[in-house]
């Protein structure tokens, strides 16, 4: 595995997902798979469990770590190729991203979509220099467009909690006060696809996702449709993609309640966090023995133990 940005860099994700489960059990069967190699991270935006997590994972692995607040700790970078940098920016990314990786064997970068040129963002800009000046292997902390190792952990969760071969999942588009990225929908969508589940995706109109996100999933405005008989309900706030970074839609009538998760097969509640209680998902949802958030978030330490073994793997 050279680098992790999608699931396209998962050869094969039901090993990955056996892998990653079979870390659960033992954590420290590796141990010193990362000894005297160092992993930096690198977050361009706020995060809790992708930061901690992580963390973990390497520890788990003897890898050694740095973990840094671009703009905060370190000099504004600039991007544009060609710029004349005499503005706030101190540094190119064509400086800085080799620079680190002189001192990492491994690169994490969280680095969020700016939500206003959707060409931009869906070019992957941030990332994809790093993954082109670093000279190392770089793994998405969540890029402007996805977030795998929150996708992975997903279906690690999903695997360890099914009841039937092939559960019902549901993407549900649920009301925020801000304008959200669409990197995790979009990651979720393409994850799914890739596993053997029936994947529904409900959302009010204008807030479609990328076509090649969306896939073979079954779309539907209608939400209560969409949750009947449903194994797993996976809430989740995006602005448009259409009308790019827009918030088109506030309607409480998508929050998630109890009275929808009756519609379900008993389905088990879904959310990457931070989760805003009472907007998204009313609370006695979350506080409910079927809201399953905290494993979920658990399952991302597994997530990136597994994806940094088998980067390791590729460079010692
Ligand atoms: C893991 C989620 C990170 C981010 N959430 C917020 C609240 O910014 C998002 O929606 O992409
Ligand atoms: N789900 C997730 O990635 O959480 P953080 O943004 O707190 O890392």
């Amino acid at each position: 595995m050279q680098n992790f940005l999608s699931v396209k860099d998962a050869v094969d994700v039901q090993a990955l997902v056996k892998e990653a489960l079979l870390y659960k059990k033992t954590p420290y069967a590796d141990k010193h798979l990362g000894r005297n190699r160092t992993m930096g991270l690198l977050f361009f935006n706020s995060s809790l469990r992708t930061r901690l997590s992580t963390q973990r994972a390497a520890q788990n692995l003897g890898l050694e770590l740095m973990v840094m607040n671009v703009g905060q700790d370190s000099w504004g970078l600039e991007f544009e190729d060609g710029a004349i940098m005499d503005g706030n920016k101190a540094e190119h990314i064509k400086e800085a991203a080799p620079v680190i990786g002189q001192y990492c064997d491994i690169v994490g970068i969280r680095s969020f979509p700016g939500l206003t040129d959707r060409e931009e963002d869906y070019s992957e800009k941030v990332i994809s220099q790093f993954v082109k000046n670093t000279g190392r292997p770089i793994v998405s902390l969540e890029s402007a467009t996805r977030h795998p190792l929150q996708s992975l952990a997903d279906l690690i969760t999903i695997e360890e909690l099914k009841t039937k071969p092939r559960p019902k999942v549901v993407l549900t588009w649920a009301p925020h006060v801000k304008a959200l990225p669409q990197a995790v929908p979009n990651s979720f969508a393409e994850w799914m696809n890739a596993a053997d589940v029936d994947f529904v995706i409900t959302h009010p109109e204008g807030y479609e996702l990328a076509p090649e996100f969306v896939g073979n999933a079954k779309v539907t405005h209608n939400q209560e449709e969409a949750f009947k008989d449903a194994d797993f309900i996976y809430a989740k706030n995006w602005s448009s993609y259409t009308k790019y970074g827009q918030i088109l839609n506030q309607d409480p009538s998508w929050m998630v309640t109890m009275e929808k998760m009756k519609l379900t097969n008993n389905a088990k509640f879904m959310h990457c966090l931070p989760v805003r209680r009472n907007i998204v998902v009313e609370d006695a949802v979350l506080d409910s023995p079927n809201s399953v958030v905290v494993q979920q978030a658990g399952n991302r330490v597994w997530s990136a133990q597994v994806v940094m073994k088998q980067i390791l793997l590729s460079i010692i």
